[in-house]
């Protein structure tokens, strides 16, 4: 985090009504390297002005104030116009908006020619390792049988998750063919089981999420350490240091 005499990266938080747009902002106000200058939500907001954060409906996006980079945690519909947004005013974008169609990943690709962003189907830095160790595993169990099982709370759209999909493409990566299994029950934050069977015996490996708080704090992070950048296409762990 930068001291005070360091200027703070202005935030626009895209999804702000939501899950992680409520962690976003509650964790936002207690840094002094970012500073939230607009919540974006799809709906009318019942409040202009809260917390001396201006919301703005979707519909109004374009009358947003300047921002050096907008956090976009929201739904697959409401990803074309923040990313248009972001490539209009030459801001960076962080996106952690899982179950994009493949056109939508075109065009987040052809954007960071001109425009720093980062994707990730999962902010933490837990689901980082995991996602080597899948790789690993997959790479030193030649023939077992790879399997993907992922829970979410009951209100998740999309399926499999983000994140079972990229530990999906580690474990091919390392020669793998993966299936995957999902679960919706309850309040569950995010849980990946990562299976490798074979006859006798099964490698488990899983990450658990317990507080959403882990994602928002990943994309704080990485937000802070985006801005001013040259344009391009990066990863977590790029900015993880
Ligand atoms: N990468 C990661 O680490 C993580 C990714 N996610 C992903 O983040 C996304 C949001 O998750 P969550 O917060 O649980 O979802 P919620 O349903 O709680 O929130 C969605 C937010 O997006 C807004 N929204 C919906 N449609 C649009 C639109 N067309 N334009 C602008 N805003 C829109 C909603 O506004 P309104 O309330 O007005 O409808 C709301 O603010 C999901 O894709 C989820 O998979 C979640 C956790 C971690
Ligand atoms: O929707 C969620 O809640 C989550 N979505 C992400 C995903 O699709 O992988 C990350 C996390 O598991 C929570």
């Amino acid at each position: 985090m930068s001291d005070h005499t360091s200027p703070q990266t202005r935030i626009l938080v895209h999804g702000a009504s939501g899950r992680m747009g409520q962690a976003l902002l509650r964790l936002a106000s207690e840094r002094n390297d970012v500073v939230v200058v607009a919540a974006v939500q799809r709906s009318q907001p019942a409040q202009r002005v809260v917390d001396g954060v201006a919301h703005f409906a979707a519909s109004e996006l374009h009358g947003a104030p300047a921002f050096d980079v907008a956090i976009d945690f929201s739904l697959p519909q409401g990803f074309d116009p923040i990313l248009a947004l972001c490539e209009e005013r030459g801001a960076a974008l962080v996106s952690g908006t899982t179950g994009l169609e493949a056109p939508q990943l075109s065009a987040l690709e052809s954007a960071s020619q001109r425009i720093p962003l980062l994707w990730a189907a999962n902010f933490s830095l837990g689901v980082a390792i995991l996602s080597e160790l899948v790789e690993r595993a997959a790479q030193a169990l030649p023939g077992w049988d790879c399997d993907i099982v992922e829970s979410h709370h009951v209100h998740k759209k999309d399926a499999p998750s983000g994140t079972a999909l990229a530990l999906g493409a580690s474990a091919v990566l390392g020669g793998a063919s993966p299936r995957y299994a999902s679960l919706r029950a309850g309040d569950i934050v995010g849980e990946h089981l990562v299976q490798f069977t074979a006859p006798g015996e099964r490698i488990e490996l899983v990450h658990r999420a317990t507080n959403r708080d882990i994602f928002a704090r990943g994309a704080l992070h990485a937000a802070a350490k985006l801005a001013g950048r040259a344009p391009g296409r990066y990863r977590l762990r790029d900015l993880l240091a």
